[in-house]
């Protein structure tokens, strides 16, 4: 049975200021659950990455007024106890590729996973909702073209291909944000919401 509408003033708007997350999330997303998109660079929090993900729907959700999805992404490095998770904005910018493979020079363990935390924050002062999807496996040397973040040196298990060498709807498929958008979708498809038609503002 399902729960009983839950009205929201507005559509839901995903916010990010990258680029490259927005396209593959409209790709993944499809017309599966209408959402506008605001391109809002928030504060690179600290903390836990799930802590982290829900401060970034808070502070969106006040910005936009209205309902909001985030994500925060990280590269979590096995032999490094999961580091640099949630900073690997900051390592991928200041040491590159080869940088992030240099990590690893005294470990033999080269395993990682990505993982991709959405909140969904429903309006201001709401308690976000968050989803996890993590995809497994390994740091190599950079290969493929070198347009999204840290995908050529990432290469997930079960496959001979860096994220960055696969097409993109097999990267979809298989990633951490495709299997974290999975919950999401299917949290919009029991949450029943529908979106206030005189809403506009
Ligand atoms: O505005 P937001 O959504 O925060 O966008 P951002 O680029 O700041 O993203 P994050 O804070 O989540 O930092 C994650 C870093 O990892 C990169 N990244 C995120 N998803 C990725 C993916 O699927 N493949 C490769 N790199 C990715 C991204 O470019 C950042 O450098
Ligand atoms: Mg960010």
């Amino acid at each position: 049975m399902l729960a009983a509408a839950r009205v929201l003033p507005k559509a839901v708007t995903f916010v990010t200021g990258n680029a490259k997350k927005l396209e593959e999330v409209r790709a993944i997303l499809g017309s599966s659950i209408p959402f506008q998109s605001l391109k809002l660079d928030l504060p690179e929090l600290q903390g836990e990455p799930e802590d982290i993900s829900k401060e970034k729907a808070r502070m969106a959700a006040s910005q936009v007024n209205g309902p909001v999805l985030v994500e925060d992404t990280c590269l979590c490095f096995n032999a490094l106890k999961g580091l640099p998770g949630p900073y690997i904005k900051w390592f991928l910018e200041k040491i590159g590729h080869e940088g992030l493979n240099n990590l690893l020079k005294a470990y033999e363990d080269k395993s990682a996973f990505a993982m991709c935390i959405f909140s969904l924050a429903l309006g201001p002062g709401e308690e976000p909702i968050t989803f996890v999807g993590k995809t497994a496996g390994k740091i190599v040397p950079a290969r493929g073209p070198n347009d999204f973040g840290w995908d050529p040196v990432f290469q997930p298990d079960g496959f001979q291909q860096t994220y960055a060498e696969m097409p993109k709807s097999v990267k979809n498929e298989i990633s951490h944000r495709g299997k974290a958008l999975a919950l999401v979708k299917e949290h919009f498809a029991s949450a029943n919401y529908t979106v206030q038609s005189d809403g506009s503002d």
